[in-house]
């Protein structure tokens, strides 16, 4: 005889959230069974690469119970919501492309981001056949000369560049739409991605394809993350010191300004401020925190009471 109890803790397993649909969740088990799961309560606090607790209700599904501690959790948010992207990966891999145009500002807020949640980047320029390339990965010597990994790749032809750096790893790919992560996840995993859309269909709301992350394995150590494209990268979850810290080229001269509180915007004694005037600090790396800064103030001074939401 099972007590009821006991009946109840043989349908608690344990999974890693493989893909999020906003509302549902893909989870796998050990067994590598994938079960539809949902999240009880409002809050949707599960993330692609989170370790779970499932309980099963069904032969293929699940609700979760529990979010396992995580090793990192990269998200972005704006005055109205957080938006999760993943959880526990090793790296993220930004790509960007010369043709449409990556947006500077986005790789810097992504960079920003990477920093915050102390997560490993690596750029890689795709495109590599076409002819705006080169100027293009050019302009990039910046973030090669402050510490990134900067790397040019072709989805459409060669990924040799890309490929050994994921090695062994969880990388979760970010972009803008367009610069061709679709064609990077198809080169790399060489199936057809489009049977991802029609489980989100058969998962049964077809309009949340374009919202989710999924996770792709490649071999037994190696796995990316897909993330949908979107064209900003809010950071509004962000402190003022953190945004100062994610830049690391400033890091060497934090806490080195006259003044304790320094924002380095154009206070006196501002090591910061006077690392770029010596050429320590890129000047359109310093102006891109000055303007981020300026618009985080005033949005937080528009939405003051975020922080209790
Ligand atoms: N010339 C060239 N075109 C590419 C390359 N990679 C992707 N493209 C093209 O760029 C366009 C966008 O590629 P996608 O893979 O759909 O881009 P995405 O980043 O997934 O875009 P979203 O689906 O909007 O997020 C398509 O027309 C691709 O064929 C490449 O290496 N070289
Ligand atoms: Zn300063």
């Amino acid at each position: 005889m099972t007590t009821r109890r006991e009946r109840e803790q043989q349908v608690v397993v344990e999974g890693r959230v493989v893909a999020d649909f906003g509302r549902e969740f893909l989870v796998e088990l050990a067994d590598k069974r994938q079960l539809v799961c949902t999240r009880k309560g409002k809050k949707q606090d599960a993330a692609c690469g989170d370790f779970v607790e499932v309980k099963l209700t069904g032969s293929a599904q699940g609700s979760i119970l529990r979010v396992g501690t995580r090793r990192n959790l990269l998200f972005r948010s704006d005055e109205w919501r957080e938006k999760t992207l993943a959880a526990n990966v090793d790296q993220v891999v930004i790509l960007l492309a010369p043709k449409p145009a990556f947006s500077e500002a986005f790789l810097n807020l992504s960079l920003v981001a990477c920093e915050a949640a102390r997560i490993p980047v690596v750029i890689a320029l795709n495109k590599s056949d076409l002819p705006e390339h080169a100027a293009s990965l050019k302009s990039l010597a910046l973030y090669s000369s402050i510490g990134y990994t900067v790397i040019a790749m072709s989805a459409k032809g060669d990924i040799s560049a890309l490929k050994p750096l994921l090695e062994g790893k969880l990388s979760l790919l970010v972009g803008q739409s367009g610069m061709g992560k679709s064609k990077t996840v198809n080169a790399l995993v060489m199936t057809d991605v489009a049977r991802v859309g029609e489980l989100s269909a058969s998962l049964g709301s077809g309009t949340q394809t374009t919202t989710f992350s999924r996770m792709y394995r490649l071999d037994r150590d190696t796995a990316i993350i897909d993330t949908p494209g979107f064209q900003s990268f809010g950071l509004f979850h962000l402190t003022e010191d953190q945004i100062g810290e994610a830049m690391r080229e400033f890091r060497p001269f934090l806490g080195t300004c006259k003044f304790n509180d320094c924002a380095h915007r154009n206070e006196p004694g501002c090591a910061v401020i006077a690392a770029a005037t010596a050429g320590k600090i890129k000047a359109e790396r310093l102006s891109f925190y000055q303007v981020l800064l300026e618009q985080h103030r005033e949005l937080h001074e528009n939405h003051p009471d975020w922080m209790d939401k």
